[in-house]
Formats: structure tokens, C-alpha cells, sequence
């Protein structure tokens, strides 16, 4: 971008100049009851891969992650991937295909889901936290014991089908996560996770697990106030593919009524988001990352952006009904 550097600098009027001050203290003000509420409780924040598709979004995810930190938020951050493992299964020559929402995952692909989750795509995001300070530590579902999975197969038009080395969480330890919170760290999660036979012992296979999935199941085994889905569109929309009403609330009943209906990527991420709100956590969103700050303005605005989960018997108080 060439700039004129005759040209001269552009003059506000004092009022303009205050009027701008002012609306920026507004957003200030509005912010802290939300900090108030918020500061020392854990968030769990998923960043989709869709989502992640410009340096400068990337960018704005790592200072909003650094910012929630310093006022005094817990945010753990689990990560998707899936255009990258794409991109690279393709380079690779290797056929994949999704079924219910999620990926078909044979040996060969699954070595290649390993690699870009945990060593790509994870590893970008901790050096992007980590240009902020010393923060960011990555771990995958792996290790510590951190996860613990199932086989499972999809439901797709009534019939089940074989997915093939894709799991479910059973069970998650999440010890070494708040190891790395109460060091004053944010940790960064892929969502791989050793198979566990019915034995109870390892079988030696580690399964693809969706991220939106291993996020609710990590946000319920912390007691998070809060699951953050961050994706490529600015929330559940009642019309799809229309794009015409965005559903901005609903209550884990209507979510559970609405499931069976849902399409392609929605179905693991709407499952999530009522998972994660029946194991108590306080509020489930799903929010546009395509537009920068979208996490922030959820988290510290009343009025909120996306979609948010509340539980059935919710009772919000006068003035909170949007947090
Ligand atoms: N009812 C719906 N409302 C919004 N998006 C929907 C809906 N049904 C299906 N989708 C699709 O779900 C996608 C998000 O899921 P996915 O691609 O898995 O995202 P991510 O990579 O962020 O996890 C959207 O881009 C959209 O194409
Ligand atoms: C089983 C399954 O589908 N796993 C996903 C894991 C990555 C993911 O969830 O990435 P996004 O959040 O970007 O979709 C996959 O292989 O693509």
C-alpha cells in the first residue's frame, strides 16, 4: 500500500476528538462487569479451521486469547484443522471423505491428521500466542493422559457408519491442563487421542477425534464457564442454506429437538455446544471467527454476538440475558 507522505494528516474537531474518546470509554465501561464476572474462571475457546484462514484473523485470535489472560480469564484453547489436513492429505495423493460431519479416517490419513494437527496447525498457534509473551504451551489429547477415546461411527439418513480410526471422548484427565493454567500459561490442545479397548487398556491406535467434540468434552471436565466455538459463519442459522435468521439464543431442549435436522459441519459442532451445556457448562456459543475480535465482543459485550446454548432451566438476571 503506497501512502502520499505529502499529503496532510487528516484534522479532527475537539468534538469529534471527544466523541471519539467517549465511545471508546463506553466500550471500556461496558466491559467490566463482564470482567468482574469472568476473571478467574476457565474458558474453553475452539478455533475452527475454517476460521483460520488469514494472517490477520490469526493475528486477532492470538491478541483476544492474550487480552482474556490478562484480565484475569483462564482460556484454554483447543484447535481444528481440518482445510489444513485437507490440503495436505491432497498433496499427499490421499482420498478422504466426511460422512455426518466428520472425516473417514483410515491408517494412511490418520498419520497425516497427527502430523498437522499437533505439529502444523498447533504449532503456528502457540508461536502466534507466544509473540505476545512467553504464554502458549501446546499439548495434544495425547499426552499426560489428557484424553481418553472411543471408536465411534456416524448416523447418516438412519443408517450407522464405519468411520474408521475416528473416537469419541470417554473419559478426560485434565491434571496436566491446569498444571499449565495455574503456572500462569495458556494451553493450546489438538484434538487427537489414544484409543482405549474395552479392557480399559490402550490399544496402541490414536483416533481422530473432531475438535468441537474434544472442546466440549475438556470444557465440562474443567468446570469452564464458557465454550467458544470460533468457525466460518456468523452462527446457526434456522434457514440454511438461506442465510436469512440467525438464531442468536436457544435452550439445550430446543437444540436437542432441532439436532436431527442439522447438516454437514453444524451436526458435531451444535452436538458440542449441547454436550458441553449438560455437563454444566454455563453458556455454549458459536461465533463468526472470519470477523476479527468476534471472541471479545461475545465474552465482554451485553448484547453478544453468534449463537449462544443456554441450559433449559437458565434464569438469567435482569440486564444479563445475552452474557
Ligand atoms: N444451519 C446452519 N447454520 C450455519 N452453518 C451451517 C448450517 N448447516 C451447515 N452449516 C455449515 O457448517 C459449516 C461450519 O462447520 P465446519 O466447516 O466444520 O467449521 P469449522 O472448520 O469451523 O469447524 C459452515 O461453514 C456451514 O457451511
Ligand atoms: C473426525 C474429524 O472429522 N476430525 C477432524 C479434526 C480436525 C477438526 O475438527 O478441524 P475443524 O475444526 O477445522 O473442522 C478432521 O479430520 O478434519
Amino acid at each position: 500500500m503506497s501512502e502520499n507522505p505529502t499529503a496532510a494528516p487528516p484534522v479532527l474537531s475537539t468534538a469529534d476528538r471527544l466523541e471519539r474518546a467517549a465511545s471508546k470509554a463506553e466500550v471500556l465501561v461496558e466491559a467490566l462487569p463482564w470482567i468482574r464476572r469472568f476473571a478467574g474462571t476457565t474458558m474453553v475457546i475452539k478455533y475452527g479451521g475454517n476460521a483460520m484462514v488469514s494472517e490477520e484473523l490469526r493475528a486477532a485470535f492470538a491478541e483476544d486469547v492474550v487480552f482474556l489472560h490478562h484480565v484475569g480469564v483462564h482460556p484454554v484453547v483447543v484447535h481444528g484443522g481440518g482445510p489444513q489436513i485437507n490440503a495436505m492429505l491432497d498433496r499427499l495423493g490421499i482420498s478422504s471423505e466426511f460422512r455426518g460431519g466428520l472425516r473417514v479416517t483410515t491408517p494412511e490419513a490418520m498419520e497425516v491428521v497427527r502430523m498437522v494437527l499437533t505439529g502444523q496447525v498447533g504449532r503456528e498457534l502457540v508461536g502466534l500466542i507466544n509473540s505476545h509473551g512467553p504464554y502458549a504451551v501446546g499439548s495434544s489429547g495425547e499426552d499426560a493422559g489428557l484424553f481418553r477415546a472411543r471408536r465411534t461411527g456416524a448416523v447418516v439418513d438412519g443408517v450407522e457408519v464405519d468411520l474408521g480410526l475416528v473416537g469419541e471422548v470417554t473419559g478426560v484427565n485434565p491434571a496436566a491442563i491446569r498444571d499449565v493454567i495455574d503456572a500462569g500459561r495458556i494451553p493450546v490442545v489438538s484434538s487427537v487421542a489414544p484409543e482405549i479397548g474395552p479392557d480399559g487398556d490402550p490399544t496402541g491406535h490414536v483416533l481422530n477425534v473432531n475438535a468441537d467434540t474434544a472442546a466440549a468434552a475438556l470444557a465440562a471436565a474443567l468446570g469452564a464457564t464458557k465454550l467458544v466455538l470460533l468457525t466460518d459463519v456468523e452462527g446457526l442459522y434456522a434457514d440454511w442454506p438461506d442465510r436469512g435468521s440467525l438464531i442468536s439464543s436457544l435452550t439445550a431442549g430446543q437444540l436437542r429437538a432441532l439436532l436431527p435436522s442439522l447438516a454437514s459441519g453444524m451436526i458435531p459442532k451444535m452436538a458440542a455446544c449441547l454436550d458441553a451445556v449438560e455437563a454444566g457448562v454455563q453458556r455454549a456459543h458459536v461465533v463468526d471467527g472470519r470477523r476479527p475480535h468476534s471472541m471479545l465482543l461475545e465474552v465482554f459485550t451485553s448484547a453478544g454476538v453468534g449463537t449462544q446454548v443456554v441450559p433449559d432451566d437458565d434464569a438469567p438476571a435482569p440486564g444479563q440475558e445475552d452474557a
